[in-house]
């Protein structure tokens, strides 16, 4: 699939924007802080409802305005469709499919497919959890968008559950009379479930990336791996790892909502003192090893990038695998890589069906990554017409 047009209004920097896109490659360049990664963050947004940069939705919206609109037209064979986003922050956000209200923003999930990397992705390798997560979930609602539902209704039932188990350990606190434990039941049973969909939606993904998560590192970085992806789940307990007793059949559904359930009932009373869920997907990590040392404190600069730009590439190579091809997004990464592997970056992505790039120095752009141009400055995005 690629998109044909993009429009952004009230979005970051921009009051307007109007940019025309065919398939094949497209640079922006321009000067520092001039708007080229407002636009791509634009595209991510309404691949995956969320920024690659900030978690909230506030920055997104132009100083002084209300609300921020992103539109988009996307082509895939011969099919058109326009999808519509506007960004409330603090308030729901409203989508329009193909002129129709009658759809919620994540109705939209699934249609624009992207795959972006970003220099934020170095996070992935040495960040928090949280990033692995969000990585992790983006990508599972890209191959099935029906897990964007699971995902909102887990943050649904977490923020329940942890409200509750706020108010009981504060009327604990306060030497009051316990809680009503058979609410907190209904609750345990409904995390269970939900989280146990999300769990398994996860190691399924981890199942397919792994393969192609070793074979890009080995492109990227020839000889330096293998690259071992393990989930680590808040339900292994305390010091699990190597030894771990292994979770449930793939396809178990009822063994992973027990295992859940259990590990809830075995957490409640810790959970009741701390006013918050402790075990569950929220709490749960993927571990990145090269060889056998982990990513995270071990891996040098260099590893840590390719590493990350691997988990992107499986990422391409997954979607692609499974459904329309993915919009390649490269946002300034040439920027930060050396030489060899900008030139092994571009030759992999170069015969994408659209890759959209950003840089500030055209020529860290590879060559063969020649296509469309636009200039980006003072808050125009203009097209350069060769010769
Ligand atoms: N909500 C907003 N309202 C107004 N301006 C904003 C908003 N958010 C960001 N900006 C402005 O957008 C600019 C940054 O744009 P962007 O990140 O796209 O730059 P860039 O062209 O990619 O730069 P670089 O080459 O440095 O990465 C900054 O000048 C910033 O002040």
């Amino acid at each position: 699939m690629h998109l044909t047009h993009l429009s952004l209004a009230d979005f970051r920097s921009y009051a307007r924007a109007e940019v025309e896109l065919g398939p094949g490659v497209t640079c922006f360049v321009g000067p520092n802080g001039q708007g080229k990664t407002n636009l791509v963050e634009g595209v991510g947004y309404l691949a995956t409802l969320g920024s690659h940069r900030v978690s909230s939705d506030a920055p997104l919206v132009r100083m002084g305005a209300e609300r921020a609109v992103l539109r988009a037209m996307v082509r895939e064979g011969e099919r058109q469709q326009l999808v519509e986003l506007e960004v409330n922050p603090g308030r729901a956000n409203r989508a329009r499919l193909n002129r129709s209200n009658q759809v919620r923003p994540r109705d939209l999930l699934g249609i624009v497919r992207t795959v972006l990397f970003a220099p934020e992705d170095l996070r992935l390798v040495k960040g928090d959890p949280a990033e692995r997560r969000r990585f992790l979930d983006e990508l599972v609602t890209a191959r099935a968008p029906r897990l964007g539902g699971v995902r909102a209704e887990y943050e649904r039932v977490l923020k329940q559950r942890n409200s509750l188990l706020k108010s009981a350990a504060m009327a604990r606190r306060h030497g009051g009379r316990g809680m009503d434990l058979s609410t907190l039941d209904v609750w345990d049973q409904h995390l269970a479930r939900v989280g146990a969909e999300l769990v398994r939606a996860r190691l399924g993904l981890l199942e397919a990336l792994r393969p192609l998560a070793d074979k890009a590192y080995e492109e990227v970085a020839p000889g330096g791996g293998p690259v071992v992806l393990e989930y680590r789940a808040s339900t292994d307990g305390e010091g699990a790892g190597e030894g771990a007793a292994a979770g449930p059949a793939p396809d178990d559904r009822e063994g992973y909502v027990a295992l859940l359930a259990g590990a809830l009932a075995e957490a409640r009373k810790r959970e009741i003192e701390r006013g918050v869920t402790l075990v569950g997907p929220h709490r749960d990590d993927l571990l990145l090893r090269l060889g056998a040392l982990p990513a995270k404190g071990y891996a040098s600069h260099g590893e840590s990038w390719s590493l990350a730009l691997a988990l992107r590439l499986a990422s391409y190579g997954l979607l692609r695998e499974e459904g329309p091809e993915p919009v390649l997004v490269l946002d300034d990464v040439f920027a930060e890589l050396d030489a060899r592997r900008r030139h092994r970056l571009a030759e992999l992505v170069a015969s994408a069906e659209q890759v959209l790039v950003t840089a500030a120095v055209p020529e860290d752009v590879p060559e063969i990554l020649d296509g469309a141009r636009f200039e980006v400055a003072d808050g125009e995005v203009a097209r350069v017409v060769a010769g």
